[in-house]
């Protein structure tokens, strides 16, 4: 929400001012807005403690979530400060899990609106409709077009759960100042019959435009975003393969801009990579992955892995060649004819094969990561299978939500007798198994595009650059001690994520500044300007 100057009831009701029972007498009489409010002044701190009551009070998580949501819309203070607060307990409320039942249910439950939705009926007045957001200053907008929502498929508009959500953790996980974000669906149809069949449905009614005119709808919005926000980097979120590949492939080189499902889930991937690199012993160069799935985020964690390998002396396609990619046509393999351009670098030669147990006795991948959104996928036999071929067998379930992970933290450690090294996309509880407890990492791109987003931000960067992901794995991966690793974190703790991502985002505007993609004058001490930058949930001093 835009910053303002409301007076009198309009500062009640505009969620960037208003402090409801925590204005002052002094504010109170200023404002005019003696009479308005109880005559009781509380602290932040004790409406947070209210809020928590509240939260309590409810029965589950959906209308946890819609409380926070409608928290937001009223005191963006106070709700940036609940989820600073206590971030390991907020984040699966406003993002995955929870987010998802959210976006499958939104037409049901949707209250008040967020953000901008641009239809495609409304082509040729793109950029009319932005001007419609009161903000004049936007530096991100996290933009889907709702049509692989988490591994939950077409969700049409229902999708603008995910932006809002995203943009939430770019200021409660890394600093971003509210007023700066903006989270926009386009509206372009959906496939989803029962939501056509809906009567609550809210989108358009209409199968999804495809081809030149959907092209051309991209490209007047991201003219639109140019012309109006040129200093605004946009994230791609959660759209079908064939559009969000090639979205980036034309864009990433003509504006500031990357798509959060391919690298910023790359990144995050190699972080955990690299952590779980420092527990096997070996070196990156001497592992090979196995990808269930082979969409474009297999695709593109599988090609940052071998820049990452790359830059460790191997040559690129050596590289390549340690990660292999298998899908539901079996293994992908370079005699296989049904594969997508993206694909094709991670098909290597080798007989077909239909069965992933086969195929990890006979590859011997150090590590197995799953990307396919269809749970269970990593049963007993799989995870048996790759602890025989390894002494601490890599296994990352990424597949989000919770619902649609390949396995859950507790069948990883038991089935492997407690030697998996695991992270999954969406939050396990800790596992106790043989009476050693483990503490299963959220192997999420919430580790990187918030901090991306800070040192964007920081930098007023021009580009987003492929390597900018491989600094910033490295930078979460250097964070997680060796006491953490030992109880198998292998990504820095929730509970410290925003101090995590402001040394992560200092790391990435370090290396724009040194590879001069920076449009401001570089600080003297770049962490403190990064830290000196970041939102904090207080009352501005009355
Ligand atoms: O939203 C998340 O939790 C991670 C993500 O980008 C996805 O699964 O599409
Ligand atoms: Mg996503």
């Amino acid at each position: 929400m835009a910053k303002t100057t409301a007076k009198g009831y309009a500062a009640l009701h505009d969620p960037s001012m208003n402090r409801g029972s925590a204005f002052t007498a002094q504010q109170r009489k200023t404002l005019g807005l003696e009479g308005l409010l109880p005559i009781g002044v509380d602290s932040l701190e004790l409406q947070i403690a209210r809020v928590h009551t509240q939260l309590d009070m409810l029965d589950n998580d959906l209308q946890r979530y819609l409380f926070l949501m409608d928290l937001q819309s009223r005191n963006q203070t106070l709700f940036y400060a609940v989820l600073m607060g206590d971030p390991a307990r907020f984040m699966p409320l406003v993002y995955t899990p929870t987010v998802g039942e959210a976006c499958q249910k939104f037409d049901h439950i949707f209250r008040s609106s967020h953000g901008v939705y641009l239809p495609i009926t409304a082509k040729g007045r793109v950029k009319e409709l932005l001007k419609n957001w009161p903000q004049k200053d936007v530096r991100f907008i996290v933009v889907t077009d709702g049509e692989r929502i988490l591994g939950l498929g077409d969700l049409g508009v229902g999708g603008m759960g995910i932006p809002i959500g995203k943009l939430a953790l770019y200021t409660a996980v890394a600093g971003v100042p509210p007023e700066l974000t903006l989270p926009i669906t386009l509206d372009v149809g959906t496939n989803n019959q029962e939501l056509l069949d809906d009567p609550l449905y809210l989108g358009l009614r209409q199968q999804r435009v495809r081809g030149k005119d959907y092209d051309a709808f991209i490209a007047e919005f991201v003219d639109a975003v140019q012309a109006l926000y040129p200093k605004c980097c946009i994230q791609w979120e959660d759209f079908a393969n064939f559009n969000a590949v090639g979205i980036l492939q034309k864009y990433k080189d003509k504006v500031c801009t990357y798509n959060d499902d391919i690298q910023g889930t790359a990144g995050v991937a190699l972080a955990g990579i690299l952590g779980g690199v420092r527990v096997t012993g070996k070196k990156l160069t001497e592992h090979k992955f196995l990808f269930m799935g082979a969409g474009s985020a297999a695709t593109g964690i599988a090609e940052l892995i071998s820049q990452a390998m790359a830059m460790e002396g191997l040559s690129i396609d050596e590289a390549r060649a340690r990660n292999w990619l298998f899908d539901i046509n079996g293994l992908v393999q370079s005699s296989r004819k049904d594969l997508a351009d993206f694909q094709k670098p991670f098909a290597h030669k080798h007989a077909a094969s239909n069965s992933f147990v086969d195929v990890i006795k006979d590859l011997k991948p150090t590590g197995i990561i799953g990307v396919s959104t269809v749970p269970k996928l990593f049963n007993q036999q799989v995870i048996e299978a790759m602890s025989e071929v390894n002494e601490r067998p890599i296994i990352f379930p990424y597949s989000n939500p919770t619902s649609r992970s390949e396995c859950t933290a507790e069948e990883a450690y038991k089935w492997s007798d407690g030697k998996a090294i695991f992270a999954s996309g969406s939050p396990f509880d800790p596992v106790t198994y043989k009476n050693k407890t483990y503490i299963p990492g959220q192997g999420n791109n919430v580790y990187i595009f918030p901090a991306m987003g800070m040192a964007v931000l920081a930098t007023q960067s021009k580009r987003v650059t492929e390597e900018m992901f491989i600094v910033a794995a490295k930078a979460v991966a250097e964070q997680v001690t060796q006491a953490e690793l030992d109880t198998g974190l292998i990504y820095p703790p929730q509970s410290q994520i925003l101090d995590a991502s402001l040394h992560t985002a200092a790391k990435i505007a370090e290396y724009i500044f040194d590879n001069n993609l920076a449009r401001v004058k570089r600080p003297k001490d770049i962490e403190a300007h990064i830290r000196k930058t970041a939102y904090r949930p207080v009352y501005d001093p009355a």
